[in-house]
């Protein structure tokens, strides 16, 4: 189902395990900055909104989406139940976006595979600003709350598996 037919902040709160015993590690691109800012609060008062204590957030800065692989293999070896990695990649004129859009989800992916703390992806690849807006507290709500329920959800699976 495409975003377009789904708010991305529409979830059951009912069904959301209280997350106040959990440590979450946040990396945030700076390229784009005011999206990512955007996912970032959604991502944020969703964590406080299902128990978080706010000392129980760590938020690191990268430059670009391309590091949110390195910086999220570096939140992983802190002591976090999971990782929100959190980027907006926006079409240019090359295939750079390409490029950047492939390494890093393939990139968290293998961090997912190879390490034991869930990195969740909460990175926007849009075709302009427009849609990253909608998709960052917009018309069809906020990337960073789904990322901070999934990330929620993951770290109750993976402390109950
Ligand atoms: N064009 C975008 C980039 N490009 C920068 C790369 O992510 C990376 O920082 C650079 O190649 C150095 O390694 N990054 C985004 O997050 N969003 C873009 O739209
Ligand atoms: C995703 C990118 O790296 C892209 O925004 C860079 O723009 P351009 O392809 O015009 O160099």
């Amino acid at each position: 189902m495409a975003t377009i037919n789904k708010n991305l902040s529409d979830y059951d709160k009912t069904t959301i395990p209280n997350a106040n015993k959990f440590r979450f590690g946040i990396v945030v691109s700076e390229w784009n900055d005011t999206i990512t800012e955007g996912l970032y609060q959604g991502a944020y008062n969703t964590l406080i909104e299902h128990g978080v204590i706010p000392s129980n957030i760590i938020r690191w800065d990268v430059p670009g989406s391309f590091e949110l692989i390195y910086g999220s293999k570096k939140m992983q070896e802190q002591m976090v139940n999971a990782v929100i990695a959190i980027g907006s990649v926006i079409k240019g004129e090359t295939k750079h976006f390409d490029f950047v859009c492939e390494a890093v989800s393939q990139g968290i992916k293998d961090l997912n595979v190879i390490r034991e703390t869930p990195v969740i992806f909460c990175v926007l690849t849009d075709d302009n600003m427009q849609q990253a807006l909608d998709r960052s507290g917009g018309k069809h709500g906020n990337k960073g709350t789904e990322a901070a329920i999934a990330a929620i959800k993951m770290a109750e699976l993976r402390k109950n598996s």
